[in-house]
């Protein structure tokens, strides 16, 4: 997705060559899933992912959940032509329940759990191996797109 809208965005902006990179893809027919390799530099405790990065990524990846469901829900294609919204973060809360370690992959699940008039409360759980490291609520808000 991040490939046809390219965005500035340090977490899944494809223009910005020191940002994360991240990618989300439609796994279902409900659930978005994301992949993400930390690197060295990416370090909390020894060994051990930053929680504050486990964060980041969750935000865009719930970001990205939230508009791909809204554009599939209002028959809207993501083509690369600009959208008339864009969403931005009103609430993240992030559960921490094991340590990731540093030198594998994360892997991200997202899907819209309740939806408003503007808001999408995404929720999303953080594998690594298997097991569930996190798991997150987004509150993703559409507004008027950004400058
Ligand atoms: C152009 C193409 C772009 C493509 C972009 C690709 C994606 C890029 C991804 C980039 C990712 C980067 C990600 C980033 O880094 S985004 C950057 C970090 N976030 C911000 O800067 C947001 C700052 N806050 C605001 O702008 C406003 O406060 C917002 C817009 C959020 C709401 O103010 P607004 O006056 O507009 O809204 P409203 O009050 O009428 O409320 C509307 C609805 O929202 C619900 N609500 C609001 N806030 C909260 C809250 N805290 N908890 C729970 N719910 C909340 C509210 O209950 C209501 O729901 P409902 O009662 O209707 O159900």
């Amino acid at each position: 997705m991040q490939d046809v809208i390219k965005v500035h965005c340090f977490g899944c902006g494809s223009l910005n060559e020191r940002g994360l990179q991240i990618k989300s893809h439609w796994a279902g027919p409900e659930e978005l899933v994301c992949r993400w390799q930390p690197q060295p530099f990416h370090i909390g405790h020894p060994g051990v992912v930053y929680g504050g990065m486990i964060a980041s990524v969750v935000d865009c990846h719930a970001m990205w959940t939230a508009m791909a469901a809204h554009c599939r829900d209002s028959g809207i294609e993501m083509d690369g032509t600009a959208l008339p919204f864009a969403y931005v973060t009103g609430k993240l809360s992030v559960s921490y329940l094991k340590p990731a370690v540093i030198d594998q992959p994360l892997e991200l699940r997202a899907r819209v759990v309740d939806k408003g008039e503007r808001r999408s409360t995404v929720e999303c759980v953080v594998l690594q191996r298997g097991q569930e490291c996190a798991r997150a609520e987004v509150i993703a808000v559409r507004v008027q797109p950004l400058a």
